[in-house]
């Protein structure tokens, strides 16, 4: 499981770990791992050219004494110091002493023009807000060249703790960031200003149970996959309720129904009017023309892709005594105090749009702060939230670490896709996940599938349910 920490708790763990430690000891380990990665990333140190933007606080320290190693291993290294009299004393001692040169941002031009690299030590895990005007000038010209850019612990200007990117901010290739993730380096639009992340560990260790974010690995994947046993049939494996597609949309239903099928649950019923579009894809399919009260009995409900306006299935399957997922059409149908008062689980997997339309605020508005809305949403809904997109978070409405998909892909933005996602969480609901453990299990192979269907060609939805059993197989290894 990769965890990512608060500043406060990085900030704790800090404190701790140098009252045990010479002074300035952790700062050599950031410097030492920050100069190694950019040795890596430019292939020969010797004769490169490489400027440091350097901010008034401990993130331009690291940057300075980076610099200062690359300047030993032979890089001409240019520190642009953004507050002359309060860059870090002892980094910028070590910086000229290495045979390193500095400027101020007026005269920076020519060196910027001609670097390789940029390492951006503008700020850190201290930045407040976006980028001021000055950075941000000096980071405007740095990006109309072609130098890498490498940011010291975070993309100076992003906000570490929610992810939000307010102003300007620096677009790095690779983000070196050190002794614990930030929810910044995980949760999107921030997450894609820092481009490639390498972590460097300083011997932080910050508490166990103290993660904001957690993100699942293949093998914490593999873990929670139902597999069945000697002893399975497939009443035990679990049955999921589908109920969905409409005589407009009987794709929906099929697409819902192929997810359900590659989620683990032993048999996926489905009530609704497309009924015949699902059997003759899904021969397999237990195919019901009564509503989801009268269906038979099933361990989950997946209820409102392509449902129109049938209010009255979404009803009586948020009625129901087993864990229900609420998809599209499912959403804006659901009577929230409906939703609020049911004791088994609750699955919501709106997009931004359809999450902002729950709360009544613009979808920009979510997708600029999407760590913030998706707890929100579920805590007004007492349900754990899937917010889908380019980093599909999944929270619980108790708190607690928020689960963040890293295996997502722009190509998964295909129409129908997201029934695919919701069919496949909803039969591993069925077969026993928690809510939360179903969403980010589901997100997981979904954005894998995505990937192996499409490996850098379109796909339609239907790829990615056909690349789910190829993925469960890469998964359990
Ligand atoms: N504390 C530690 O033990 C370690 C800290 N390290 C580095 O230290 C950083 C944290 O250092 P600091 O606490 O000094 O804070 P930062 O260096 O992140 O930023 C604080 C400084 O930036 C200025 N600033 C704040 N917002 C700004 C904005 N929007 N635009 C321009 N300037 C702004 C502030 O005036 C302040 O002087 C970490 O991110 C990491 O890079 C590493 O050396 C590892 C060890
Ligand atoms: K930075």
């Amino acid at each position: 499981m990769r965890t990512a920490y608060s500043v406060e708790t990085v900030r704790s763990a800090e404190r701790a770990l140098m009252a045990l430690l010479p002074e300035g000891a952790l700062m050599q380990r950031a410097a030492a791992g920050l100069a190694a990665a950019c040795a890596d990333l430019l292939g020969r140190v010797y004769g490169r050219r490489v400027v440091l933007l350097v901010g008034s606080g401990d993130n331009g320290g690291d940057a300075l004494y980076a610099g200062a190693r690359l300047a030993r291993r032979g890089a001409g290294v240019t520190a642009v110091l953004l507050a002359p009299g309060r860059a870090h004393a002892e980094g910028l001692a070590a910086l000229l002493r290495a045979g390193g040169r500095t400027v101020t941002p007026g005269d920076a031009g020519p060196a910027i023009r001609r670097a390789d690299l940029v390492l951006d030590g503008i700020v850190g895990i201290g930045g407040k807000g976006g980028l001021r005007e000055d950075a941000a000038a000096l980071v405007e010209r740095v990006a109309a060249t072609r130098a890498a850019v490498v940011a010291v612990d975070l993309p100076s200007g992003v906000e570490a703790d929610t992810g939000e990117v307010r102003g300007a901010a620096v677009r790095a290739d690779l983000t070196v960031t050190f002794g614990a993730h930030k929810p910044a380096l995980l949760v999107d639009p921030a997450r894609e200003y820092a481009g490639s992340v390498r972590f460097v560990g300083i011997g932080l260790e910050p508490p166990a149970d103290g993660a904001v974010l957690e993100a699942l690995q293949h093998g914490d994947v593999a873990a929670l996959l139902p597999v069945p046993g000697a002893e399975s049939d497939k009443y035990r494996r679990g049955v999921v309720g589908v109920a969905a597609g409409s005589a407009r949309y009987p794709g929906a239903a099929v697409l819902a129904v192929a997810g359900a099928l590659r989620g683990g649950a032993g048999a996926v019923r489905y009530v609704g009017p497309a009924g015949p579009a699902v059997l003759a894809r899904f021969p397999e399919t237990l195919v019901s023309d009564r509503g989801p009260r009268e269906a038979g009995r099933v361990q989950a409900w997946v209820v409102g892709p392509g449902a129109g306006d049938d209010a009255a299935a979404v009803t009586e399957v948020l009625a129901a005594d087993v864990p229900v997922l609420l998809d599209a059409d499912g959403l804006r149908l659901a009577d929230r105090d409906a939703v609020r008062a049911r004791t088994a689980p609750t699955l919501m997997t709106p997009h931004a749009g359809e999450a902002a339309a729950l709360l009544g605020v613009a979808r920009e508005e979510v997708e600029a702060a999407r760590l913030a809305h998706a707890r929100e949403l579920a805590a007004r809904y007492r349900a754990t939230v899937l917010l889908k997109g380019s980093t599909t978070l999944v929270a619980d409405p108790d708190g607690g670490p928020v689960r963040v998909n890293p295996t997502g892909t722009p190509w998964l933005a295909t129409a129908g896709s997201g029934d695919v996602l919701s069919g496949l969480a909803g039969s591993l609901l069925a077969a026993g996940l928690t809510a939360r453990d179903a969403g980010s299990v589901a997100a997981y192979l979904h954005g894998l599938a995505g990937r192996f269907a499409s490996d850098g060609a379109p796909v339609g939805a239907h790829d990615v349910a056909d690349a789910l059993p190829e993925v469960w197989r890469d998964v359990r290894g």
